[in-house]
């Protein structure tokens, strides 16, 4: 099995990394040579200059072991200059593909993966690559390659002493392995809590208003805390853990020590080695349990961020669920007139063979005319008119425009054919002329005011000190429901789509601001296909056609009076709605 196969995909997932890493090894591997190249000339000090009283040679070995140090200490500056590269161009890359690759998203990709735990990977899990990635390249082979340069060393200077050395490499790096597994499995479960922490938080702040007006901060604050003190002990255990290491490496270190002097003394005196071998042995030790102790520090947040690379690798896999078709064709959007028929369309969000949300629906809507989908709450009517523009593919059956299948319509010229007033106005932050010429920014100011006066929003905007260059907030929290949705509106209309969809888009407007809004669109967007899904009755009352949905099926379609004199779910809703209001004003 390979090992920590996502980590490695991440970091070497921007193809210019290799060479970095490549780079870097090779910074390692002469740090740790001209380090270990230091307890040798320690020992040529020794043996041939303080033993022997050679001043010159002790002066001319101090100085070649200072140039040691300070080649050893650039190449490691080098090799941590080189690692930062690394780790900060992965996050920097895997930030951009992720980022685009979420666009790419449809709306069933959405519903797998909620905003908050986008964010989360967004931010943390590219945090815990960025680091892991810096580490590995870091420290990953500098023991290994100390340990190898060492007992070359060793063997070569006092092959007798080899026996220790490996003796003590061996127990070392059993007990730091050990330490290593289980300060994995801790941070993995402080990861762990630390996403259940969040989870709270995310919704917390999303749902701030309602846990005001219910008055439940003290339930809130308990739920929190209790995941807040959970994240706190789950965090102290590796640091209680990790507190383990230093005392550790003492007593090694103390207990090697002392079998080099007991067995090298030995060796000294049976005059097999010299003393300053013994010296240097002790040095190589230094050195090596040093970067063993680094390395049990870090192999476990190495270990760790694999899960980080997982949980990134499931979102750069994630195939968007709506597609081009391989045979889309070249449509060209101005040629099109609009006409809109679903044939035998049934859709279910569970996938074929999953519970249908809409069934069997048949209808055909002619350029120019409205339709509106009436119907209890929950009876489809949403999830039928994203099938329009493919926020959703149709499970069977299928949807034309002008005779062309929609599936094999390329999806960004789609969109230039459908443009939707979503359920929920989101506004962004910029100017309102920005808002309302989202869709071309290079919209004149008569372009984007014309779609404002449609949508009945000129007024409200005209009167705001700087009118179309005045601010909209984040998320368009300076305007009132109403006022957001007028805008969505204006931002729909103004491309001159040839298909319209507005998605109870004026369900915060009161009904007199509604019908004005109609009117000004009956007259604008003449030759637009308008569809239109409502609670209120009032907003259809004027539709070509009403199609009227239960669960999922059409039961009815007509007009207004074709219905009325029908249909009694329509009536009932009539009457529910509008029953003070004589039949003959409407009809
Ligand atoms: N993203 C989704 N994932 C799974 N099921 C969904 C999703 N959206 C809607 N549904 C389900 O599909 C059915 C139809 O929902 P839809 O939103 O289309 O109804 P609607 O008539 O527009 O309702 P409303 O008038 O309340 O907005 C409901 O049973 C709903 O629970």
């Amino acid at each position: 099995m390979a090992l920590l196969p996502n980590l490695r995909r991440m970091m070497i997932i921007y193809r210019g990394n290799w060479k970095w890493i490549a780079l870097s090894q090779i910074f390692v591997l002469l740090s740790a040579f001209f380090m270990l190249l230091i307890p040798v000339q320690i020992a040529t000090l020794i043996n041939l200059g303080v033993i022997t009283g050679n001043i010159s040679v002790i002066v001319d070995s101090a100085l070649t072991m200072l140039f040691f140090a300070i080649l050893a200490g650039a190449f490691a500056m080098a090799n941590l200059y080189v690692a930062a590269l690394v780790g900060e161009g992965t996050a920097h890359y895997l930030r951009t593909i992720v980022y685009e690759k979420i666009q790419t998203f449809s709306f069933g990709n959405l519903d797998t993966y909620p905003v908050g735990e986008m964010l989360v990977r967004l931010t943390n899990d590219i945090y815990q690559i960025n680091m892991a990635a810096n580490y590995a390249t870091r420290y990953m082979l500098y023991a290994p390659f100390m340990i190898l340069i060492a007992l070359v060393f060793v063997y070569i200077g006092s092959p007798s002493l080899v026996w220790i050395f490996l003796l003590v490499i061996i127990i070392t790096a059993v007990l730091f392995g050990v330490i290593s597994l289980v300060l994995q499995k801790q941070y993995q479960e402080r990861q762990r809590t630390l996403d259940a922490e969040n989870n709270v938080l995310q919704e917390d702040f999303a749902g701030v208003r309602v846990i005001k007006s219910f008055v439940m901060q003290d339930y809130e604050n308990k739920r929190f805390e209790e995941k807040n003190e959970n994240f706190r002990l789950a965090s102290l255990s590796p640091l209680r853990t990790m507190s383990l290491q230093l005392p550790s490496i003492f007593l090694i270190l103390g207990l090697s020590n002392a079998l080099v002097i007991w067995y090298g003394g030995m060796q000294v005196i049976a005059g097999v080695i010299e003393v300053g071998e013994i010296v240097a042995f002790t040095q190589y030790f230094f050195f090596i349990l040093a970067q063993l102790w680094i390395l049990s520090y870090v192999l476990p947040q190495i270990i760790a961020a694999e899960a980080s690379g997982g949980r990134l690798a499931e979102l750069i896999d994630t195939v968007p669920t709506v597609l081009n078709a391989p045979d889309a064709e070249a449509l060209i959007p101005g040629e099109i007139k609009g006409r809109v028929e679903f044939e035998n369309v049934s859709f279910s969000y569970d996938g074929p063979g999953g519970k249908e949300a809409v069934k069997n629906i048949s209808f055909t809507a002619e350029p120019g005319t409205t339709v509106a989908f009436l119907g209890p709450t929950g009876s489809g009517k949403s999830t039928l008119i994203n099938l329009i523009p493919r926020f959703y593919d149709t499970t069977e059956g299928r949807i034309t425009i002008d005779g062309h299948d929609i599936k094999k319509i390329p999806q960004d010229k789609l969109r230039t054919i459908v443009d939707i007033a979503l359920q929920e106005s989101v506004l962004f932050s910029g100017t309102i002329h920005e808002n309302i010429a989202f869709a071309d920014q290079d919209m004149t100011y008569e372009q984007v005011r014309e779609a404002s006066l449609a949508a009945d929003a000129d007024g409200f905007v005209s009167a705001i000190p700087g009118d179309y260059k005045s601010r909209v907030a984040r998320k368009g929290t300076n305007f009132s429901g109403g006022q957001r949705q007028r805008l969505s509106i204006a931002r729909a209309i103004a491309p001159h789509p040839k298909i319209l969809i507005l998605d109870d888009s004026t369900s915060a407007v009161d009904v007199a601001t509604e019908s004005r809004i109609q009117a000004a669109m009956s007259t604008l967007m003449k030759e637009t296909t308008i569809f239109m899904v409502a609670q209120r009755i009032s907003t259809v009352l004027t539709a070509d056609t009403i199609i009227l949905l239960d669960q999922g099926e059409i039961v009815d379609k007509g007009n207004h009076s074709e219905l009325m004199g029908r249909s009694t779910l329509y009536r009932e809703i009539f009457e529910s709605q509008l029953g003070g209001i004589r039949k003959e004003d409407v009809s």
